[in-house]
């Protein structure tokens, strides 16, 4: 009869922890099918929410925030008490479990970490979050819940690399979480008694990757705030913007040590207009990685390569520079790719392409300093100024050309990598393909565009820098 007694009393503490483990359509459904209302929610917590602010579907987005009326700037749109976020602290008793859990997850993987308390909250019946979790997304598209195939179709292997990791890190992590919960009975568990696989654990891990923003927790001792994760409720139903018209701010009440969360309109909303934040000046890999989406032309996105010696030379040679020697630097340029951590016991050998810089200033000083045969005009340059794109020539017109034809050969050699032309992609998208397949051809035909809009912008700096040529000759 006890022990009767026991599972019933358990059984009632739980909620199922089921989760699709395949990527969702744009329009995930939520956790139950008609959760409790946000906004009532937070202004029964004690919130503020603006009274234009309404919850809105967008077509794109999913769910997304929105003004049913003109809203000024620097009007407060939402302000969460201090006790709305749910952040990790554990408190002892099971969570003490998950905190020993949390210290096995790498530091970059930082969301599986709050990642288990949503777990716990998510599983237990009467969590003061509930009103929130159930209002969550039922399923992520992100490319660890692609099908096999399409994480294939990604196409781009530092991205690959990173999926793979991630979904290792689960498998593993599912028998370190069924290992760490096996001996606790019913009552005490931290997740109701309920088995935690690698698919319900990548299930928090996205939801907190996509939706947390890591802000000012309390202040220490000596006075620094530390960095917390937070999952911020209604607020994170904004979706993201490079031109935002909200931001998040914090504000150090009078009589609490912790920071009230606010957002604040950052300049006048007109009617119907989406509330939007910026989630960061993040690469399409990062979108997609944490948030599931990818943004096309993205000025942020970069294409990683790696600073090998022959492939340079090879690049070089295609492009139609005489004798390069990347593979074997003479003792001055050993000097200075060691300073640019590109030679030596550690080197870091991950150069980038794109974003604000165009080239990685690392891989332009290298280039700069390789193709210049004579130590002497290198030297009169600072390294800040051979790493620089802006500024022009400093190792004279002939050794830069040399170097921007020689990234495009790069380019060249780096699309040739991908199995598929932009073409053929766009071809296969407008046939209709599942979302995921979407995302991931999507992906790399923005990747792929990307390192085609190198190449034009390079093409036209050496125009650019032939013509000046031309005339200095005349001249
Ligand atoms: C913080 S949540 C925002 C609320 C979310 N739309 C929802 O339905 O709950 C972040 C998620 O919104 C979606 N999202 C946000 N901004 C987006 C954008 N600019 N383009 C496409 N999807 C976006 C992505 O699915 C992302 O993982």
């Amino acid at each position: 009869m006890a022990a009767s007694k026991t599972a019933m009393a358990s059984l009632i503490h739980y909620r199922p922890l089921t989760c699709a483990a395949s990527a969702s359509a744009s329009q995930p459904a939520r956790l139950v099918p008609h959760a409790p209302d946000l906004i009532k929610w937070v202004r029964r917590e004690g919130g503020f929410v603006h009274e234009a602010v309404r919850i809105a579907q967008d077509e794109l987005s999913g769910l997304g925030l929105a003004a049913a009326d003109k809203i000024p700037k620097g009007s407060d749109l939402i302000a969460l008490p201090h006790h709305v976020p749910l952040t990790f602290r554990p408190d002892g008793g099971a969570e003490s479990v998950l905190a020993d859990l949390a210290g096995k997850v790498p530091e970059e993987l930082w969301a599986m970490k709050l990642g288990l308390k949503l777990l716990g909250e998510r599983a237990k019946i009467g969590s003061f979050w509930w009103p929130y979790i159930s209002n969550l997304p039922e399923t992520y598209s992100v490319p660890i819940f692609f099908p096999g195939e399409d994480i294939k179709n990604l196409q781009y292997a530092p991205l690959l690399y990173q999926v793979n990791k991630r979904c290792r890190f689960l498998l593993d992590f599912e028998k370190e979480v069924k290992n760490a919960i096996s001996d606790f009975n019913m009552m005490d568990h931290p997740f109701g008694g309920q088995d935690i696989n690698a698919s319900s654990l990548g299930w928090a891990m996205s939801a907190v990757s996509s939706r947390a923003f890591r802000l000012y927790g309390k202040k220490s001792l000596t006075g620094a705030y530390s960095d917390v994760p937070m999952m911020l409720p209604l607020i994170d139903m904004c979706n993201h913007s490079f031109d935002p018209n909200a931001r998040i701010v914090q504000e150090q009440g009078e009589e609490q040590p912790e920071m009230l969360v606010k957002v604040v309109a950052e300049k006048e909303i007109g009617a119907n207009d989406p509330l939007l934040l910026n989630y960061g000046c993040l690469s399409n890999d990062l979108f997609l990685l944490d948030y599931g989406f990818v943004i096309p032309s993205n000025r942020y996105d970069t294409i990683e390569l790696k600073y090998d010696g022959a492939l340079l030379d090879a690049a070089s040679l295609a492009a139609g520079v005489s004798s390069p020697n990347f593979s074997s630097p003479a003792p001055w340029q050993q000097e200075i790719l060691s300073q640019l951590n590109l030679y030596g016991d550690t080197p870091d050998l991950k150069v980038t392409l794109g974003g604000p810089d165009l080239v990685e200033g690392r891989l332009l000083a290298a280039l700069r300093v390789l193709l210049e045969s004579e130590n002497e005009s290198v030297q009169k340059q600072d390294l800040s100024t051979l790493k620089s794109i802006s500024a022009e020539a400093p190792c004279g017109i002939a050794t830069e050309v040399a170097a921007f034809r020689t990234i495009i050969a790069l380019c060249v050699i780096a699309l040739e990598h991908f199995p598929t032309k932009i073409m053929e992609d766009e071809s296969m998208l407008k046939k209709g393909v599942p979302d995921t397949t979407k995302l991931a051809i999507t992906f790399r035909i923005q990747k792929k565009s990307l390192i085609v809009d190198v190449m034009r912008d390079l093409s036209r700096r050496i125009k650019s820098l032939l013509s000046k040529e031309t005339v200095s000759a005349k001249g």
